[in-house]
């Protein structure tokens, strides 16, 4: 399986499990990895058959910014659940750090992984 990726996607938006965190905006950084077969676009040039990471960047900060939520957990679930029904994607992993929260800390997070890396053609067979 191939990899398309995100790295460091910076995004400002609220989010927060305190009251005080609900009337400002946070940075948060994501780190995405998505399971794709990158040979369909090479083979033509087309971007169209790719998973367009320019695009899929800013629908990650729309997205962010659209579903004010408590938790990283809950906003990296719907996300992720967000990406595979909109472009069928069988496989991401999706890191959200928040680098403000802890102030000892330069980052602190949650790493999702949804999906399957297996090919269904092979039955499950020799991924
Ligand atoms: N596992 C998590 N722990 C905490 C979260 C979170 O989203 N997931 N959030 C907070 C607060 O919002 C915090 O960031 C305020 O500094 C605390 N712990």
């Amino acid at each position: 399986m191939d990899i398309v990726f995100i790295e460091g996607l910076q995004v400002q938006t609220t989010i927060g499990y305190y009251e005080w965190e609900k009337k400002i905006k946070q940075l948060l950084v994501f780190d995405l990895q998505m399971g794709t077969d990158t040979s369909k676009a090479a083979i033509g040039d087309e971007l169209a058959k790719t998973l367009d990471y320019a695009e899929i960047s800013t629908l990650i900060d729309e997205f962010a910014n659209a579903n004010a939520v408590d938790l990283i957990e809950t906003l990296a679930e719907r996300l992720a659940s967000h990406l595979i029904n909109e472009y069928g994607i069988k496989w991401l992993r999706l890191k959200v750090s928040k680098p403000t929260a802890v102030k000892e800390a330069s980052a602190v997070g949650v790493i999702i992984e949804r999906g399957s890396k297996t090919n269904s053609s092979n039955n499950g067979c020799c991924a």
